[in-house]
């Protein structure tokens, strides 16, 4: 297995030009990125056709949440773009995202390629019990993060986004082919930053992720090939 399937390097840029220079300073060394709000609302869809000329795998991670129709027809016109996997929040609920991937498919299947994957965040990574308190969610972080898997899965999307802590319940409350992504991942020489529900990439491996999703570790390292370089060490060792 190559680590580097599984490693998604996340480019939270402004612009075009600066996810550019980092994807060209990196080179082989990643293969997967994703693109998120920051960069999307800067660059807009050309990064994506750029990432897909240099034969890259594409996240792009613009956590839809809406009523159903629209997150349904806004999700038709990004399956245009051709990334590889997209994201809804769940808690936009079972109609959301089953219309979402619905949508998904039929707009894949008019231009004859394969569907994107669909997946859908449980609790963000940067949620902690204190900030966690004031929403009055009935019960603790994890055992919400579980029940949002169960009910992704049953919508019919592909996998969820949750940290890699809660990756082996996940992946043993749904299923072996459910995707795993998991941000939060801190090698022990990296900050924590904004981050709460953390785990080193051995241990996201171990627990069962299918994808790491790593971003300032890399893009903020001094030298970011020497940083991927490591973090794919330490996958590997996990395997
Ligand atoms: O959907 C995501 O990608 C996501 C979900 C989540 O719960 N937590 C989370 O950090 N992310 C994204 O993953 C990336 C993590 O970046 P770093 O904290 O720099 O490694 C950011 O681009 C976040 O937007």
């Amino acid at each position: 297995m190559d680590a580097r399937d599984r490693l998604i390097c996340a480019l939270d840029f402004p612009t075009f030009d600066e996810a550019k220079a980092l994807v060209e300073e990196l080179g082989d060394a990643v293969t997967f990125y994703k693109v998120g709000m920051e960069l999307f609302y800067g660059a807009g869809p050309d990064i994506i056709r750029y990432l897909k000329e240099k034969d890259k795998k594409v996240f792009l991670d613009l956590k839809l949440q809406d009523i159903p129709n629209t997150v349904a027809h806004s999700l038709a016109v990004l399956t245009r773009l051709g990334a590889d996997i997209m994201n809804v929040h769940a808690v936009g609920g079972p109609k959301m995202m089953a219309e979402g991937m619905k949508a998904v498919k039929e707009a894949a299947a008019e231009l004859g390629r394969p569907a994107p994957k669909l997946i859908a965040v449980t609790v963000l990574t940067s949620m902690d019990e204190a900030q966690w308190k004031p929403l009055n969610y009935a019960r603790p972080i994890g055992e919400e993060v579980l029940d949002l898997a169960a009910l992704t899965k049953e919508s019919g999307l592909d996998g969820v986004v949750a940290s890699p802590r809660e990756a082996a319940g996940i992946r043993e409350r749904c299923g072996k082919d459910f995707l795993i992504v998991t941000p939060g991942v801190r090698p022990a020489w990296a900050a924590s930053n904004d981050q709460s529900r953390i785990a080193t990439p051995a241990a996201a491996i171990g627990n069962g992720s299918t994808h790491l999703v790593v971003g300032r570790p890399i893009t903020r390292a001094d030298n970011k090939q020497e940083a991927v370089r490591k973090i794919l060490e330490e996958m590997e060792g996990a395997f």
